[in-house]
């Protein structure tokens, strides 16, 4: 495809994301559509459209309209570049610009939806307005290292075979930033036999700050694909990890993902019982990781927010009772906004003063990976 030919199909997804269809359905239905569409411009026309979402509001003012094609004209613009030399009309081309498309201005416009600023600055302080724009951003691949199976510099070796450049972090050495040929990863050796796993920097860095040890009973509350109990499985001997979901069918992966890391975690509809770690990863707005999912920035509302809340509250006071006393608790989100963090905290601890807090972490991009609250609590 041409550079205007994919335009022209970013355009097609974003008007149907606009019309109220999910991002993921949309681009999937254009990719159905669109056999003659290679994997480089299945891969580009899906960037073209999350950057688009990403800044939203400032490209729809610069292009003129909250329409695909105002949107597209407006990242263009934004990106420095003539929308003139690919709106051209040839070929599968969008048409040329009326005389009223592309003169608008961005200045002042958040990126941020309108309802959620006041909450977005109150939850970030002097930070809301840099969180605000590094979410514009792309966000950079992460991952996490299984110590089972190599050492961080076992699998930078095994993943550069593969052509694919990975850089420990400082802060956490099995935490890889990759820097090239992140589309490779998921077919290459070091992914494909469990040496590492996608996983935020974020996560990894609220997982290694869990009090686990030789022996320790944990509970995954809410393990939807096993993301946290994988990333602590490797962290100490002879771990009994119990994994639970409200919905099973999210923990589908769960046993296949264990298997690839060579790593024992029990699944569990109703666990019973105590344990000396209890993880409540609960669901939440994913406002900090809105780099990733863009769309969900523009979908959530007032009253989603509401309902989460309601259900976190809900979770945290029955991942408590499963603690032992003397034991932990690790309330987690993938959110900045201090309803579901602090908030809920606050809340948990007014009514039961059996806990205490103990550390709490609100890592945000400007650590370099996804907003990530963890609270961790332990028991009297
Ligand atoms: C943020 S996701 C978990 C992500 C997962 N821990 C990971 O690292 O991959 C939240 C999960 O909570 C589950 N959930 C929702 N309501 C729940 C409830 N009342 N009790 C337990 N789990 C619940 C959802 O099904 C979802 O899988």
């Amino acid at each position: 495809m041409t550079p205007g030919a994919r335009i022209s199909a970013a355009i097609e997804v974003l008007d149907r994301i606009l019309a109220g269809q999910p991002a993921e359905q949309a681009l999937l239905r254009w990719s159905r559509a669109s056999r003659f569409a290679g994997s480089g411009d299945r891969a580009a026309v899906r960037d073209l459209v999350f950057d688009a979402l990403r800044c939203r509001t400032s490209h729809a003012a610069l292009g003129g309209a909250l329409t695909g094609r105002g949107l597209m004209i407006g990242g263009l613009i934004a990106a420095g570049r003539d929308p003139g030399t690919l709106f051209t009309g040839e070929g599968h081309a969008p048409p040329p610009l009326a005389p009223d498309e592309g003169n608008g201005s961005a200045d002042g416009r958040s990126d941020i939806p309108d309802w959620i600023r006041p909450l977005w600055d109150r939850s970030l302080g002097d930070q809301a307005a840099a969180v605000a724009q590094a979410m514009r951003h792309r966000a950079p691949v992460w991952l996490r290292v299984n110590m089972v199976k190599a050492t961080p510099a076992e699998a930078v070796a095994v993943l550069g075979d593969d052509s694919i450049a990975a850089v420990p972090d400082p802060r956490l050495p099995t935490a890889l930033r990759v820097m090239e040929n992140e589309r490779r990863l998921t077919q290459s050796h070091a992914y494909r036999n469990g040496l590492v796993e996608l996983q935020d920097l974020s996560p990894q860095l609220a997982c290694a700050a869990l009090p686990v040890g030789p022996g320790m009973r944990v509970l995954d509350y809410c393990a939807g694909g096993g993301g946290k109990s994988l990333a602590i499985a490797g962290q100490a001997d002879g771990l009994i990890l119990v994994a639970h979901d409200a919905d099973p069918a999210r923990m589908r992966d769960l046993p296949r993902r264990a298997e690839r890391a060579g790593v024992k975690v029990h699944i569990d509809s109703s666990p019973s019982g105590s344990f000396d770690l209890a993880i409540a990863d609960v669901p939440c707005s994913g406002s900090g990781t809105w780099r990733r999912a863009p769309d969900a920035k523009w979908r959530l509302t007032d009253a989603d927010l509401c309902a989460l809340l309601s259900v976190q509250a809900a979770i945290l006071r029955k991942a408590a009772a499963r603690v032992r006393p003397g034991g932990h608790l690790a309330y987690m989100t993938c959110s900045v906004l201090d309803a579901e963090n602090d908030g809920q905290v606050r809340a948990f601890l007014g009514d039961d003063p059996g806990f205490s807090q103990m550390a709490r972490h609100l890592w945000t991009p400007l650590d370099g990976g996804d907003g990530f609250f963890l609270s961790l609590l332990v028991r009297r």
